[in-house]
């Protein structure tokens, strides 16, 4: 192994995963650590943690037992995948997991860049836009579990790490990797937040970070990667070893994101929708029951089961329940009805959110992801060789409008 990457979410690992098979090496994703060795024949090894939102303590014990796998398999750099959107709270966990990471790997300048074009995530003066909007003017201010209310990056991390923030500017990133790799250089420790607006500014800073041993960001740090080891990689035949699945194919949706809210009220004007209400759980009015046993009736028909849900809503749920008892509710809801309906014989499912696509994936106790066809930017359709299971773990806020319907074309049997 060559790369490793270590993922704070399940859908981050999946785009992380995504761009590196993209751009030729031979990845592999796991759930968690893996109890044994990897197969030699895999170039990057992209461990998927669920410790966006968990405590500091956890994501930094868990973070750190990832490095050490990683490490033992061979790796030579790690890249410590996070949001494009930043998500974290004021404590952390960015700042707290790369500092670990830092120390443990003896690193003294981490690069800081969630920055990803191809979904509109770019940086620039220190600030994260999404698309033309500041990041806390964006959806994310109200996501569930990590609103985001500062879009300059240098001054949310530094609420979360002791760690001095530095910061290289869009003028040294365009004049290219030279330059980047000479401001890294300083002999000064520090977090530091590199602007980048295109891919070729990421592919720059990839090329100035060949020796860095730790960089962190969104999955477009990973662009100019690739090519730092290409006398060392032998190439992947991800796309043409893909073969989808017959059989039908459900959604479970528990993203909340804005790009999400659209594709679900897009899916259901044309497919068997179930909304599930946090109070209806609660109440024991909906149960995993109940909602796994409406999908099998639909399965035939691209059925969605959603709590996707406005912030208004969400917020009424987290009033009355707590914010983490609801979303470990859901979460526990989805787990349950992914359980029953793969126990059925459904092998084809489509997850929406972070939180929901890794409580699903746990839930299933599935061990490695193989990587497939890119379905949207940052979205790979997956497949678990174990169990024969295909899933698209989509990102709260990536995919195009009609994205479910396009994950189930792409899960198809001879899709591409
Ligand atoms: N209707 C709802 N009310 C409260 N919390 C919800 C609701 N629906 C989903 N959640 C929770 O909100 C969180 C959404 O996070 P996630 O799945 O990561 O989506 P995203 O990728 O958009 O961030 C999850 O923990 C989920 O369980
Ligand atoms: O970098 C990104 O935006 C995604 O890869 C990601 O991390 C997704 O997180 P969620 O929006 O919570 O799914």
């Amino acid at each position: 192994m060559l790369l490793g990457c270590i993922g704070d979410d399940f859908t981050g690992s999946s785009d992380i995963a995504n761009t590196l098979a993209k751009r030729g090496m031979r990845v592999a994703q796991y759930t968690g650590v893996p109890a044994r060795s990897a197969s030699s024949d895999v170039e990057a090894g992209v461990v998927a943690l669920k410790t966006r939102t968990e405590p500091v303590a956890e994501a930094v014990s868990k973070s750190l037992a990832a490095a050490d796998w990683l490490l033992d398999q061979g790796c030579g750099q790690i890249v410590f995948k996070y949001c494009s959107t930043f998500d974290s709270t004021r404590q952390g966990n960015i700042g707290p997991v790369a500092q670990a990471l830092a120390e443990r790997l003896g690193e003294d300048r981490v690069i800081v860049c969630p920055a990803f074009p191809a979904t509109g995530r770019s940086i620039y003066k220190g600030h994260l836009f999404v698309s033309d909007q500041l990041l806390s003017e964006s959806g994310m201010r109200d996501h569930p579990l990590t609103p985001m209310t500062d879009s300059d990056i240098r001054r949310w991390l530094s609420h979360q790490t002791g760690w001095p923030v530095d910061h290289i500017d869009a003028s040294t990133v365009f004049d290219g990797s030279d330059a980047i790799r000479a401001a890294l250089a300083q002999p000064k420790r520090a977090m530091v937040v590199v602007d980048a607006i295109r891919d070729e500014d990421l592919v720059a800073i990839g090329k100035a970070a060949k020796d860095r041993k730790l960089l962190t960001g969104g999955s477009g740090i990973a662009l100019g990667l690739p090519d730092n080891f290409a006398d060392l990689i032998k190439g992947n035949d991800g796309a043409t070893v893909w073969k989808g699945a017959d059989g039908p194919a459900i959604v479970l949706s528990g993203s909340c994101s804005l790009a999400t809210r659209g594709q679900v009220t897009h899916h259901i004007k044309s497919h068997p929708s179930l909304e599930i209400r946090v109070e209806a759980l609660v109440s024991g009015e909906q149960t995993a029951d109940s909602i796994a046993s409406w999908l099998i009736e639909h399965q035939d028909h691209g059925p969605i089961a959603y709590s996707s849900a406005d912030p208004g809503v969400v917020r009424q749920a987290q009033d009355l329940f707590g914010r983490e008892a609801s979303a470990e509710q859901v979460e526990a809801t989805f787990v349950s009805v992914a359980r029953k309906v793969v126990g059925s014989g459904i092998r084809k499912i489509i997850t929406a959110g972070g939180e929901t696509s890794g409580a699903v994936v746990e839930g299933l106790e599935i061990n490695s992801l193989a990587i497939g066809p890119e379905i949207a930017p940052g979205v790979p359709a997956v497949h678990d060789p174990d169990q024969d299971l295909y899933l698209a773990l989509k990102s709260g806020n990536f995919g195009q409008e009609d994205f479910f319907a396009r994950a189930m074309t792409m899960l198809e049997r001879g899709s591409t």
